[in-house]
């Protein structure tokens, strides 16, 4: 007989007894889920709810989306499930197989019982970030299901929605650059409509030669497609020398990890020694990085001119000094709907320029739901920082966006610049010329440093990162 940890209630208002079995499993296998349990079996008196484990029952339709996130959770780990015939539910977490057949219980609908030390989750991620090889390490080793480390709640779970694939489907807003030529003033205000809603748009024409994109992304990807033993030296999560390989850049703060791995370079103001950057992509990324350069810099000038400022503004700032380069991989992940790729989070720097592949799964949240940042060839995907939207005194606004774990065998890559100021101990806030007795400034002034120091305590948890300098 194991250890009691828990026990549970819930209220249902009037229900039918077949709504009440069904909640009372999918309240328990949450609640093991929440607890890390890895080795679980559940005994219910429900004869329908244990058919519903493996055939297709009618489960109730007010309970079906978390249904289908219990029956993904018990797919992840060692999962029993037996009837018994005694009133109530008892799930049993064991670390062996020599488990108790029997719980009596009179009231709580469910109970916990423990025979094991609880799942360590540190040392799991402990373990995972020892092996320096990320999830491009897991997949190569063949695993199919996700280690419990990658599950997400069942919160996050439930509203992540792959989305309508649809022709009528909204999208973000393209902006054609070329078209200055013509009309200067109506590609500042499309960028500034832009700016100013979804804080989210693609541009086209933007002079970066095709080859160029094309071969940025190939040598992104040929750098995570190297042997672990040429991966695994550059795996540190300290920037110091200005490259880092890790997965998930939060590991060590967040509830759940991503199926993502990345490699981090400074580009700016002080770039990385290019002997630093592995050779497999340093060329490319030195390349890229100049074109960054110039498409933000006529991004920067458009973006001032849509606040009536003179163009040079932002670039008199320094905001497109501080750079720095992440290039994304997302490998296949055997489990797409029990975690993600990148978390919801809004971007902290000024600007992000994104270079993304054919794949797709970035989703940008809008008030009318979360939508696809399709992929269109040669497109940019430009986005505003939280920065940005805090020295416009939100006339410009940083949105938060995510990337869904990737189902297609082929991997996922991408390639973002974060522009920042260069001077990290010099005094920001909103703009004297965007503040009005009309229009108070609606954050504090503080410096850069400040805002990553706290930029980098918090989890990528879509909390916003602008309201610590609220005022
Ligand atoms: O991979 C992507 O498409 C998005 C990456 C991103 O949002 C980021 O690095 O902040
Ligand atoms: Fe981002």
């Amino acid at each position: 007989m194991g250890e009691f940890i828990g026990a549970f209630s819930g209220f249902l208002e009037i229900q039918t007894a077949l709504v009440a079995e069904f909640y009372g499993v999918i309240h328990a296998m949450e609640e093991a889920q929440k607890m890390g349990l890895t080795n679980v079996w559940l005994e219910c008196d429900s004869v329908l709810v244990c058919a519903a484990f493996t055939a297709r029952t009618t489960v109730p339709w007010m309970l079906r989306n978390r249904w289908n996130t219990c029956l993904n959770f018990c797919r992840t780990i060692r999962f029993r499930f037996s009837i018994h015939f005694t009133l109530n539910l008892n799930f049993l977490h064991t670390n062996n197989d020599s488990y108790s057949r029997f719980f009596p219980m009179s009231s709580p609908v469910a109970t916990a019982l423990s025979a094991a030390p609880p799942y360590d989750r540190a040392k799991a991620v402990k373990e995972f970030d020892e092996t320096k090889v990320g999830v491009k390490g897991l997949v190569d080793s063949g695993i199919k299901a996700i280690p419990p480390i990658f599950v997400h709640p069942p919160e996050t779970l439930a509203e992540l929605k792959r989305g309508s694939e649809s022709e009528s489907a909204p999208e973000i807003p393209t902006v054609d650059l070329a078209a200055v030529q013509g009309s200067r003033a109506a590609v500042v205000e499309q960028i500034r409509q832009a700016a100013s809603t979804v804080g989210f748009f693609q541009v086209i024409n933007h002079g970066v030669p095709e080859q160029v994109l094309r071969r940025t992304l190939a040598a992104v990807k040929a750098f995570h497609e190297q042997p672990a033993e040429a991966r695994v030296p550059v795996y540190r999560r300290e920037v110091g020398k200005g490259v880092s390989y890790i997965s998930n850049v939060d590991l060590f703060q967040s509830k759940a990890a991503s199926w993502r791995d990345t490699i981090q370079l400074r580009m700016g103001p002080t770039a990385v020694d290019p002997i630093e950057i592995p050779e497999v992509c340093r060329e490319e990324v030195v390349e890229w990085d100049k074109e960054v350069v110039r498409v933000s810099s006529v991004l920067y000038e458009l973006l001032s001119e849509g606040l009536g400022l003179g163009a040079e503004r932002f670039r008199e700032m320094g905001l497109g000094e501080g750079r720095i380069m992440v290039g994304h991989y997302y490998p296949f992940c055997p489990q797409p709907d029990l975690t993600v790729g990148l978390n919801s989070h809004a971007d902290p720097g000024a600007l992000t320029v994104l270079l993304q592949d054919h794949i797709g799964g970035l989703q940008v949240e809008t008030p009318q739901g979360w939508i696809h940042v399709k992929p269109q060839p040669q497109a940019l995907v430009i986005n505003i920082g939280d920065f940005l939207q805090i020295i416009s005194n939100e006339a410009y606004k940083s949105a938060h966006h995510r990337v869904l774990a990737n189902h297609c065998n082929e991997a996922r890559v991408s390639v973002a610049v974060f522009l920042n100021p260069s001077d990290r101990e010099r005094l920001f806030g909103p703009l004297p010329e965007l503040t009005s007795t009309e229009k108070p400034a609606l954050y504090r002034n503080f410096t850069f440093h400040e805002f990553m120091t706290r930029f980098f305590k918090k989890e990528l948890d879509g909390k916003s990162l602008t309201n610590f300098f609220r005022q």
